[in-house]
C-alpha cells in the first residue's frame, strides 16, 4: 500500500534551490507561497513575572519550508517551548504573525485557532499523551473524530503499517511499550495530513534504542510523505537526523546549521552556553 498520500506533492516537483531545506533565520524573508509550511514575522511572546515582564521570544522572524525537518535548539530558557506554543497556536503571542500554510492563526478566534488545529497542526509529545481507554485505532483516528470525519480505513491501515503496529489496533495505550505507543502518537499526527507536524523531545522519554526507531520513523515520515517536521529537542543526535537546525539564544534566532553532524551542533551548542 503506497504510504504517499494521493494528494502529495511528488518529490520532483519542489523548486531545484541549492538548499530546498533552508530555513531563513531573522534574514530577509522569502515571499509567502506553498513551499513555506510556517512563517513567523516578528514574534514577540512576554510573560508578566511580578512587576516585570520576561520577554521569551523577541521579534523572531523566520520561515520553515514545505517538507522539510526541522530541529529547534538551545540552551535553557532561551525561548523554545514559547516558540512551539506559539508557532502551533497553542499560545498566541505578543505581537506579531505565525502563518500555517496561507492562514494567519494569529488573526482567528480562539474557537477557529482549536479548529484549525485540530484539522491541520500535528502534535508528538515526550509522553504520548494518548487517551488511556481508547484502542491504539481509535487513538489514531481520535483528531479526525474529534472533527466529524473518520480516516479513509485505506490511510488509516497504511500509517499503522508505516508505524509498525498492524496487528495491534485493538491493544489499549497501557498495553504498548513506550516505543509503541510513541509511534502510535505519531500515526495519531499525521492522520489529518497536516500541514506541520510539531514534535517536543519526541525521543526523551525513550531508551536509546528505541529512541533511535522512532527518529528513524520520523525521518522516514518527512521523507516519504514529504511531511513538514519542527521538533524541540536537547539531544544533538536528534537535532543531526533532521534537515536544519535553527539555535535560540535568549529568545532569539541566533544561528542555523544545515544538514549537521551530532558533533557540529554540539559544538553549536556550547558556544552558546548551554
Ligand atoms: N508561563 C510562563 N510564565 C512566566 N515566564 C515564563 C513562562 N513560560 C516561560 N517563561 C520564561 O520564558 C523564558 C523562555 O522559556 P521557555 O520555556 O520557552 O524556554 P526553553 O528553551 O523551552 O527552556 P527549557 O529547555 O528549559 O525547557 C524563560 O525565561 C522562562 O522562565
Amino acid at each position: 500500500m503506497p504510504l504517499r498520500p494521493q494528494n502529495a506533492r511528488p518529490q520532483d516537483a519542489r523548486p531545484q534551490t541549492s538548499h530546498p531545506h533552508t530555513a531563513h533565520p531573522q534574514a530577509s524573508l522569502p515571499t509567502l507561497s506553498t513551499d513555506t509550511a510556517v512563517r513567523l514575522v516578528q514574534v514577540t511572546k512576554t510573560y508578566p513575572d511580578g512587576p516585570d515582564v520576561v520577554t521569551a521570544l523577541r521579534s523572531v522572524s523566520l520561515a520553515i519550508p514545505r517538507g522539510s525537518f526541522t530541529a529547534i535548539m538551545g540552551p535553557s530558557g532561551s525561548g523554545k517551548s514559547t516558540f512551539l506554543s506559539c508557532a502551533a497556536g497553542l499560545d498566541s503571542p505578543t505581537s506579531g504573525q505565525v502563518i500555517v500554510g496561507d492562514v494567519d492563526i494569529t488573526a482567528l478566534s480562539p474557537d477557529a485557532v482549536t479548529r484549525f488545529r485540530r484539522d491541520h497542526i500535528g502534535f508528538v509529545f515526550q509522553a504520548y499523551n494518548l487517551v488511556g481507554h481508547l484502542t491504539v485505532a481509535e487513538n489514531i483516528q481520535l483528531p479526525m473524530l474529534l472533527g466529524g470525519t473518520r480516516p479513509d480505513p485505506g490511510w488509516q491501515a497504511s500509517l499503522v503499517d508505516a508505524v509498525g503496529l498492524t496487528g495491534m489496533e485493538d491493544h489499549l495505550p497501557g498495553e504498548l511499550s513506550g516505543g509503541q505507543a510513541q509511534r502510535v502518537a505519531i500515526a495519531r499526527a499525521l492522520v489529518t495530513r497536516p500541514a506541520v507536524v510539531f514534535a517536543d523531545e519526541p525521543t526523551g522519554a525513550l531508551d536509546t534504542r528505541t529512541g533511535q526507531q522512532v527518529l528513524g520513523l520520523l525521518r522516514r515520515m518527512s521523507d516519504e510523505l514529504d511531511q513538514t517536521l519542527v521538533v524541540v529537542t536537547h539531544d544533538p543526535g536528534v537535532a543531526a537526523t533532521a534537515d536544519q537546525v535553527l539555535f535560540l539564544a535568549d529568545g532569539s534566532v541566533v544561528g542555523d546549521l544545515v544538514s549537521p553532524t551530532a558533533a557540529d551542533v554540539s559544538a553549536r551548542l556550547a558556544e552558546l552556553g548551554r
